[in-house]
């Protein structure tokens, strides 16, 4: 071999190397982007691959992150075939059971409050078809409030009422016009007593009979002061003739304060019935920092679902994708914590909807998209109500509530909008990996 020859053999070789080591980091790379332990659709994936960045731009890259995912589900909406948009004739007779079941009706004050406390079983609260919803609905509208007291429960207002016939409820007042519009983070504002009643209403629709059975109500603070005990009565101030409460709470303030109405004298406000049963509570998983700039590691890690899959039963897992469905619906960014009745999880405190119909906070659905799996019933149900049929049954509940309308016609666009990204959200993932995500 001559010296030249033997110099072009060492070139090639060292071109044989180099296209080695690259191959080899094209599919190391290839192989991570594919992650077969962590289920999120390829292309969510690939697509979420944002260079590295440095700390401080840590939330651009989480917001870069659910944005690419957002994007590629709303093409998919695009795509959706005709059974995700027509009506499903099905829901009908569905409908018309729940209309007539939570059509308010007579009652005996003596008898009422037992046919519902004899109800819960597990984390379902009331029956799916019984026309004794109705008794208890016109009960809560009616019932003679005796006596009020202060809660300290939770961070926010709320009171409770002992009702005749020996019961008590919560009552969470409302803060907001119809029409208000939160902006800035997720978790944004104070309670929505509306949000209460509407999530009742769609828990039923859903199958997800998991929140408490809630009414509006307009009560009259001039009244409720003659009945409150002394701690109450001591954050209840009057603005000119209007009688206002700021309650004791850890959000309390003398300097907030619902009032009565100026015309009618009365204050509007949800009235939860209250649950019987011992709850256990937890911290979510998906819980956010509610700290501006700050991520928390759901938000960062599109691997995240394998790590609770190693610490929650798929029962515990399978009832926050429902959860998740249901609050990205009513757009309650604030379940920090969840709590469980005998093991399965409750809808309770359902006050942070409908904020703002005109924004649909994507990861709140994150459960969803990054575990990639929904449980087949809520699935069979969701379809139930495609193409209109949602809203259309929402709205016939919803008018049997006293403080109807309970959302603008905006609100009601919200939720059709963001049960196509719902039904994309799960197309995306059956196409990933296939009907086994239907559990
Ligand atoms: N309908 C109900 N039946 C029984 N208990 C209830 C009901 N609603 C709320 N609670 C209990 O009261 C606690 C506080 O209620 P809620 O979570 O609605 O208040 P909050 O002020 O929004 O609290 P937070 O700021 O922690 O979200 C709940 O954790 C729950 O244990
Ligand atoms: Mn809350």
């Amino acid at each position: 071999m001559t010296k030249r020859h033997r110099l072009y053999l060492l070139l090639t070789l060292v071109a044989l190397l180099i296209l080695l080591i690259f191959s080899t980091n094209f599919y190391f790379i290839r192989w991570l982007a594919v992650d077969q332990e962590h289920p999120v659709p390829a292309q969510v994936h690939s697509r979420s691959l944002v260079p590295a960045v440095n700390e401080s731009d840590a939330l651009i890259k989480v917001v870069g992150r659910t944005a690419s995912i957002q994007q590629l589900v709303e093409t998919r909406v695009v795509k959706l075939k005709t059974v995700f948009k027509n009506r499903n004739p099905r829901y009908d007779p569905v409908k018309r059971g729940l209309v007539r079941s939570f059509g308010a009706k007579g009652y005996n004050i003596s008898t009422v409050w037992k046919i519902a406390s004899g109800w819960p079983s597990g984390n379902e609260i009331f029956p799916q078809k019984d026309e004794k919803i109705g008794k208890v609905i016109r009960a809560l509208q009616e019932a003679q409030i005796l006596r009020a007291r202060n809660t300290p429960r939770g961070t926010q207002l709320k009171l409770v009422f002992d009702l005749a016939g020996k019961q008590s409820v919560l009552f969470k007042p409302s803060w907001y016009g119809r029409d208000a519009r939160l902006e800035g983070p997720v978790y944004s504002g104070k309670d929505r007593h509306n949000s209460e009643v509407v999530a009742f209403h769609l828990g039923a629709i859903l199958n997800l009979r998991w929140t408490p059975i809630v009414v509006g109500r307009k009560v009259s603070l001039t009244e409720i002061y003659a009945i409150a005990d002394d701690e109450l009565r001591a954050t209840m101030i009057k603005n000119d003739t209007r009688q206002c409460v700021y309650g004791k709470c850890h959000y309390c303030r003398q300097s907030e304060t619902v009032c009565d109405s100026s015309e009618g004298g009365t204050l509007e406000g949800a009235l939860l019935l209250i649950i019987p049963g011992k709850f256990a509570k937890y911290r979510s998983p998906w819980q956010r920092t509610y700290q501006n700039g700050v991520s928390a590691e759901w938000e960062r890690n599109d691997g995240y679902c394998a790590k609770v899959k190693e610490q929650l039963p798929l029962e515990r897992l399978l009832d926050l994708i429902d959860a998740a469905v249901f609050d990205f619906l009513i757009q309650n960014g604030d379940r920090h914590h969840y709590e469980t009745r005998e093991d399965r999880v409750l809808l309770m405190d359902n006050g942070k909807g409908f904020g703002n119909a005109f924004k649909d906070h994507f990861d709140i659905l994150a459960p969803l998209y990054q575990c990639c799996m929904i449980r087949r019933t809520t699935w069979e149900r969701l379809l139930m109500f495609s193409g209109g049929a949602l809203t259309e049954t929402l709205r016939e509940l919803n008018q049997i509530d006293l403080l109807n309308p309970l959302l603008t016609k905006e609100h009601y666009i919200g939720l059709e909008r963001r049960l196509l990204l719902i039904y994309a959200t799960v197309e995306l993932c059956r196409e990933k990996y296939g009907s086994k995500i239907l559990k």
